[in-house]
């Protein structure tokens, strides 16, 4: 089956709740990172990928559209383009793989879904996207399955721990870390002096070697 992705993308002072770790530049050198790792997951899985962008931005793999509309009127505008199913997935969860999105497309149902911690939405799969309605932020999840109900949409709700882990604090930074094996995010975690380390209650976190912080 033939499908396309939608990845928004902010390319300028992304990520700012990672302030307190890293500086504007390394956070979008990060931002990226995880970009080229979701983009690479979405080709693999045979898929080809727009990025919505907020600001003008190159890829050699991927289509771009500028659109400076906050993200859901942008995600909902690019619904209305679509003839063919389409995946709205987010640029931060650098874990996901070819492997997981073909989970989401197989799907029998007319749309399949990913939550993130704490009430957001990571994937969205519609095999009719102009019927839908994007509303990202708050409890998004609960706000996409009431949607998908008012469009007669049946669901399926995939549990997943790559796909659901997405990268907003400094305390998800550990799990690319630990299962980013080859993703470019852990490689630039890496290479910035980002390492696990235990905090005093044994609780596993990251630290970052102080020479190499430029903040
Ligand atoms: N097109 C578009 N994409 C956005 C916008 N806001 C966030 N994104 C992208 O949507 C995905 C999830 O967004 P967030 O987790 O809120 O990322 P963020 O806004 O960079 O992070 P914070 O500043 O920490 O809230 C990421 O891929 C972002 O790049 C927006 O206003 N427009
Ligand atoms: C934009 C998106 O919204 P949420 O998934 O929290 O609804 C996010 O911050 O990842």
């Amino acid at each position: 089956m033939y499908f396309h992705a939608l990845i928004p993308f902010k390319p300028v002072n992304p990520k700012t709740r990672l302030s307190c770790i890293l500086n504007q530049e390394e956070r979008e050198a990060f931002a990226r990172a995880m970009l080229e790792d979701v983009i690479a997951a979405v080709q693999k899985s045979g898929c080809s990928a727009t990025l919505l962008c907020t600001h003008s931005f190159k890829h050699e793999n991927a289509l771009v559209a500028v659109r400076t509309e906050p993200l859901n009127d942008a995600i909902n505008w690019a619904l209305g383009q679509f003839h063919c199913p389409a995946l709205i997935i987010m640029g931060d969860i650098p874990l996901v793989t070819a492997g997981d999105i073909q989970r989401l497309i197989r799907t029998e149902k007319d749309m399949s879904i990913v939550p993130g911690r704490g009430g957001g939405t990571n994937i969205i799969f519609l095999k009719k996207p102009r019927c839908f309605r994007a509303d990202y932020y708050g409890a998004s999840f609960l706000d996409h399955m009431r949607i998908a109900e008012e469009c007669g949409f049946s669901v399926e709700v995939i549990d997943s721990f790559r796909m659901s882990t997405d990268i907003d604090e400094k305390e998800d930074l550990v799990e690319i870390l630990i299962h980013g094996k080859g993703r470019r995010s852990r490689e630039y975690l890496e290479n910035s002096g980002f390492s696990i380390a235990l905090d005093e209650k044994g609780r596993v976190g990251v630290q970052r070697d102080p020479h190499e912080e430029a903040l």
